[in-house]
């Protein structure tokens, strides 16, 4: 297996284009496809996940192009259901694209096989599949209970009321809620339990609002969407740079001596991944925004100790920055790491360990107690892109540091590790 060990640094400075966003580029191509009119899409992103959604939109027929090296799309939009009367769609390990996407499969009328990599089929997607069965669809698995491979026989999606767990995933309230509006009825969602990962949501619909449709949300307890209704092509929409692939910078530059401005992302931005900021800023780095760009800058970091729900991905950088703190710092409330590309509870534990420093791995909480001097470690990435870009920022220790698979940071961000090498000195 290929790896790379980089450091020791002691210097993060420079300015840095933040590649679009997974979380806008995936809702946004699939609203495009949806929609009435053709759209035009810039800054999409160019990496694997996104790529799965548009194979998946080639083999359900829908015509687009791709230009500037893939990060522009022009899609004709279908100005209603996906057309195709059948599918075999291989979503890899795409949350954005498997989710969403199993959703509005529903809408129309076909035959359809969802299946990814061995982690999709160990990711659940039960309390989607239940809200989706509840309103009227024939939806199955082909594999384990509560986890994908799917096959779907739709039929449309009824209106009435739905009821869908939140503590699992926010992702499954996304994809209910971009389908809604072309159920055949008005649809009120209800949200059982805690709903995780709430700024998710936040973005859902304000990608809903820029292809045309309003969502009454009443607390994030109950949304109340009209059907029958066909989203509107905006016609030229660019995608905000990615929010949780800047916290890699924006904590190198809190880290290290030096400045980094990270461009395409600020307090303009819908992404809830942009308080990450403030959680450096917290422990003690020189923070300032603009509209389209944040810079971080290195201060006395303090150790926190805080509920990081709101910010599941970028949270995860802040367990490698925690080695550069004075004091513990304990991320709460992360039950759901344990679901995604990995258990990142217990990897992002284990990885920790390697480096000599103490670390304790609750049910749903990690805390980190720093140690003066690193030991060199090769850390194994699970095939988790975020295991391998927070621990890039060991390179800023006493120590260099070995990351196993590099390569996995094509899942959001193939270019991480050039664009970080860019940086650092
Ligand atoms: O809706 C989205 O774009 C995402 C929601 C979050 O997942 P959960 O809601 O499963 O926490 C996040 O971790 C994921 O990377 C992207
Ligand atoms: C959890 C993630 O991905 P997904 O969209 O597959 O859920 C992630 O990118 O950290």
């Amino acid at each position: 297996m290929h790896s790379l060990t980089i450091g020791p640094f002691t210097k993060a400075n420079g300015d840095i284009q933040i590649p679009g966003s997974k979380s806008l580029s995936n809702r946004i191509l699939l609203l495009a496809t949806l929609a009435k009119g053709t759209t035009k899409i810039t800054n999409l992103l160019d990496s694997d996940d996104i790529k799965r959604m548009l194979e998946s939109l080639t083999k359900l027929g829908v015509n687009y192009q791709l230009e500037d090296q893939g990060t522009t799309c022009v899609i004709e939009g279908l100005g209603g259901p996906i057309q195709a009367d059948h599918g075999d769609l291989f979503l890899g390990n795409a949350g954005t694209a498997m989710r969403p996407l199993t959703a509005a499969l529903c809408l129309g009328q076909g035959e359809y096989y969802l299946h990814g990599e061995p982690r999709m089929h160990e990711r659940p997607i039960g309390d989607l599949v239940d809200a989706l069965s509840s309103l009227g669809v024939n939806i199955c698995y082909e594999g384990e209970t509560n986890y994908p491979p799917l096959r779907i026989k739709s039929n449309g999606l009824s209106g009435g009321e739905v009821s869908i767990k939140g503590n699992i995933s926010s992702q499954f309230l996304t994809a209910i809620l971009m389908s809604a509006p072309m159920a055949q009825g008005d649809l009120t969602i209800k949200v059982e339990g805690e709903l995780v990962s709430k700024p998710y949501i936040d973005i859902t619909l304000h990608t809903m609002k820029q292809f045309g449709v309003e969502v009454d949300n009443q607390d994030y307890q109950a949304f109340v969407v009209k059907g029958q209704q066909t989203y509107q092509s905006p016609g030229e929409i660019m995608v905000e740079g990615d929010a949780s692939s800047a916290s890699y910078f924006l904590a190198a530059a809190a880290i290290a001596g030096g400045k980094i401005k990270v461009h395409g992302v600020g307090s303009d931005s819908v992404q809830g991944d942009v308080k990450f900021a403030d959680v450096l800023a917290q422990m003690g780095a020189k923070i300032t925004y603009g509209p389209t760009w944040i810079e971080a800058e290195r201060g006395q970091l303090n150790g926190v100790d805080l509920d990081m729900n709101h910010i599941p991905d970028a949270a995860m950088t802040i367990a490698t920055t925690a080695l550069f703190a004075q004091g513990p710092t304990t991320i709460r409330n992360i039950y759901n790491w344990r679901v995604k590309e990995t258990d990142r509870l217990y990897a992002m534990a284990t990885e920790l360990k390697k480096l000599g420093v103490d670390v304790i791995e609750g049910e749903d909480f990690i805390k980190v107690t720093p140690a003066t001097t690193l030991q060199h470690a090769a850390i194994d990435t699970y095939n988790d892109h975020r295991i391998a870009m927070c621990f890039s920022l060991v390179a800023f220790s006493n120590t260099a540091v070995t990351i196993n698979d590099p390569g996995c940071t094509s899942k959001t961000f193939p270019t991480y590790f050039d664009l970080f090498n860019s940086v650092v000195r």
